[in-house]
């Protein structure tokens, strides 16, 4: 009985341990599959709750950007429907007979980003050319999924076929490290690139913009610079590919006016600074104030006895799109008349970024312009255009941008006075 007990309960018991077992290794199997679950998918997903929350981070500091830059310059009201775009930005919903289909070459640049999102934002198409060599993917990245929005990665010294309303041409590197390190490049930027953009303008009838520069000017003897003043460049020095390059993208421009009756503009830019300067951009502002955010040295070139005005840009971008839009068809200063010395201007920057940096004074770069200020009469009176953001202001939103820039990235070594290449690649984000 027992033997037959044993025997009979034997294999239940058997079976009830080894069901238990089971499920204890189902059990252990569940927990285990779902702890694998979290930590790879936990994986995936950290890295994609990660990439959201990147997202979420870099889209609250495009908005925040973008909202911050327009603050001042958005029509309020309005009465056109707004559609609210996936990162967050309010797109108008344009009619067909409204909506025009714009190029902006050099779109992914510092200015021309910030040029596009005003753009978008009034609910027309944009259509993006970059060749990435200063412009940056993240620039633009937060429109890359809506309809209205192009990127293409092309070089403007190439042609291109597009059917487009109106052109911002402003495809070219403008710091001067940057435009010195390839100056034959450069050069044919601004010839070759503004030929085949009026060969497109031509071709479709399409109003064409020029950003050309105060570097126009040369160093100037005539002071500030009214737009009636022809310069004073050294057609041989090491800024001439880009003085003389925007000099004859000019001459284009007015050739083509007379010649071939395409309508242009011309917007003379004047030092502009603002987020999504390049870290590595080495022009005065953002140098200026990732040396002071650092502690590190803030390097003057020469005595600092030069002369500079600034202006924040969404001020330029307002003006570029009143040039673009307006009947003016002349040359046309954008600038702040708002003046520094470098010597005064590290000062400032040290005061508002509370820094202990030390001033160090380099070599002075050559050619360097001694004196620049914006004429602005033409613009007021032509485009009631005038600045309306102080440089503190500005400046104030810029420390901002690049503390965070900092934060993220950690350590940034500024360029320096010779002429190389935009560090950080431009096609990543
Ligand atoms: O920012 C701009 O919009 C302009 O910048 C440059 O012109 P530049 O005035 O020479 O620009 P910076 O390189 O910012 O130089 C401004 C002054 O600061 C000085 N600087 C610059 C950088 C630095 O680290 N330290 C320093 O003392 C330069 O020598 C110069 O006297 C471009 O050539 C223009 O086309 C462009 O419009």
């Amino acid at each position: 009985m027992i033997a037959q007990a044993y025997s009979a309960s034997g294999p239940s018991k058997r079976n009830l341990v080894i069901g238990l077992i089971c499920v204890l290794v189902l059990f252990l199997l569940v927990i285990n599959n779902n702890s694998l679950g979290v930590v790879s998918s936990g994986g995936a997903s950290t890295s994609s709750k990660l990439s959201s929350s990147q997202e979420e981070l870099i889209n609250s500091r495009v908005k925040s950007e973008v909202e911050a830059a327009l603050l001042s310059h958005m029509p309020q009201g309005g009465g056109s429907a707004k559609m609210a775009s996936d990162n967050g930005l309010q797109v108008t919903e344009l009619s067909e007979s409204k909506r025009m289909r714009i190029l902006v070459t050099g779109g992914a640049g510092f200015v021309g980003s910030h040029l596009v999102d005003r753009l978008m934002m009034a609910g027309h198409e944009v259509i993006v050319l970059d060749n990435f060599f200063t412009g940056r993917k993240k620039n633009v990245m937060h429109w890359v999924n809506h309809p209205n929005f192009q990127l293409i990665s092309h070089d403007v010294v190439e042609p291109i076929m597009l059917e487009v309303d109106q052109i911002y041409h402003l495809a070219c590197p403008a710091s001067p490290p940057h435009y010195q390190y390839n100056p034959v490049k450069t050069i044919k930027t601004s010839t070759m690139g503004t030929l085949n953009m009026l060969g497109l303008a031509k071709r479709v009838k399409a109003r064409i913009l020029l950003t050309s520069t105060s570097e126009v000017y040369g160093d100037p003897e005539v002071h500030p610079q009214p737009e009636t003043y022809w310069g004073n460049v050294n057609p041989i020095g090491p800024r001439a590919c880009y003085d003389e390059g925007k000099r004859v993208a000019e001459t284009m421009m007015y050739a083509y006016q007379k010649q071939s009756k395409v309508d242009v503009r011309v917007a003379r830019i004047f030092n502009t600074f603002g987020p999504r300067m390049h870290p590595n951009d080495g022009r005065v502002v953002s140098n200026f104030i990732i040396q002071a955010l650092q502690d590190k040295d803030i390097t003057i070139y020469g005595n600092g006895e030069q002369t500079r005005s600034f202006q924040y840009v969404s001020d330029l971008v307002e003006g570029l799109i009143r040039l673009m839009n307006g009947d003016y068809d002349q040359p046309t200063n954008i600038g702040n008349p708002d003046e520094y010395t470098v010597n005064d201007f590290s000062k400032f920057i040290k005061e508002l970024t509370r820094s202990s940096s030390k001033i160090s004074h380099l070599e002075a770069t050559a050619d360097d312009p001694r004196k620049r200020k914006p004429d602005i009469t033409v613009a007021k009176r032509e485009l009631g255009w005038e600045p309306v953001v102080d440089v503190k202001t500005g400046l104030a939103k810029t420390i901002e941008y690049f503390a965070g820039v900092l934060d993220e990235g950690g350590e940034i070594v500024p360029t320096g006075p010779d002429a190389s290449k935009p560090k950080g690649g431009g096609f990543s984000i």
